[in-house]
């Protein structure tokens, strides 16, 4: 894809209508947190979530899915053999998963599965600046505020291409600049609200908004990913329109993306090759 802005618009739009069109079914594994509000954004935006984590249930399941997320927000003993069993059967099923590492260097045990999962090869791993830098560093962070992250996106661009490069993963870094890269390309994507950082579980949602579209073009993983992460930060604009802080903003979030249409897409959409 070359620079024009306008090609970037339109694939956007593109891809969205194509995922309303086929309401991808998408698995998630993910925190308790997340579960509610990553499940109406995946509605909102067309597509069809199963919050289905058992191990008894993932060989059976995950083949019927067209993605999985798996996120390790709540992470315990129990819960890492179910998200590796459902890794390794996406591979076997050629069906495309993301990983969302979150908080990874805030323990060892933490980072050490997020290392694992890693090396499971997913297609993509959405994080913010501190999580993808600690994966880079494959080292606990001291100063790590769990979920929260203390780098900006822009500062770790060097790392992310690295650790694309080293694991074979699509990285992006999500920020009031979203990082995308293959470790050789690199995309930023300049949309998106603050007051998204105010609501809990909007990183895991759109890690797993970043799913459906790559189950609806998973050949072009770079553009599926930037399109995900510029239209949910266009119906956060949107939204924030009609908001008063991080409630109202959680709501009218669903209902934009919901409502998102061609001429307000072909405006907002801003995502460049960087
Ligand atoms: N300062 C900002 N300006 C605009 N959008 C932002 C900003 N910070 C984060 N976002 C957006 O908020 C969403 C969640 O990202 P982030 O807060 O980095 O993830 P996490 O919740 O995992 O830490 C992403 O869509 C991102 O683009
Ligand atoms: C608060 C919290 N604690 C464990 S998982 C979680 C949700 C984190 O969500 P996000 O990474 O999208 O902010
Ligand atoms: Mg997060």
């Amino acid at each position: 894809m070359d620079n024009n802005p306008e090609k970037w618009r339109t694939q956007a739009w593109a891809h969205l209508t194509k995922l309303r069109q086929e309401s991808p079914l998408i698995q998630c594994i993910t925190n308790f947190v997340s579960m509610d509000i990553m499940a109406n954004v995946l509605l909102s935006a067309g597509a069809s979530p199963a919050m289905i984590h058992s191990i008894d249930e993932i060989p059976e399941f995950t083949p019927k899915a067209h993605a999985l997320c798996i996120n390790v927000g709540t992470l315990t003993t129990d819960w890492l053999p179910a998200m590796k069993v459902a890794a390794e059967t996406a591979n076997k099923e050629g069906k495309p998963w993301v990983l969302d590492p979150v908080a990874a260097g805030a323990t060892g045990f933490r980072l050490k599965a997020c290392l694992e999962l890693l090396g499971l090869k997913p297609c993509v791993v959405r994080g913010n600046g501190s999580e993808i830098l600690a994966l880079f560093k494959g080292s606990v962070d001291p100063t790590s505020k769990g979920v929260d992250s203390s780098h900006e996106s822009t500062d770790v661009v060097e790392a992310a291409k690295s650790l694309a490069q080293l694991s074979g993963s699509v990285i992006a870094v999500s920020g009031a600049v979203d990082i995308i890269t293959d470790g050789h390309r690199v995309v930023g994507v300049q949309n998106g609200v603050a007051m998204l950082q105010k609501i809990t579980a909007t990183g895991c949602s759109v890690t797993a908004l970043i799913a459906a579209f790559i189950a609806i073009d998973p050949l072009h993983v770079i553009e599926a990913t930037s399109s995900a992460l510029s239209l949910f930060g266009v119906a956060a604009e949107i939204g924030m329109q009609m908001s008063n802080g991080p409630a109202s903003l959680r709501t009218h979030l669903m209902d934009s993306l919901y409502g998102l249409d061609e001429g307000t897409v072909l405006n907002r959409v801003n995502i460049t090759n960087l």
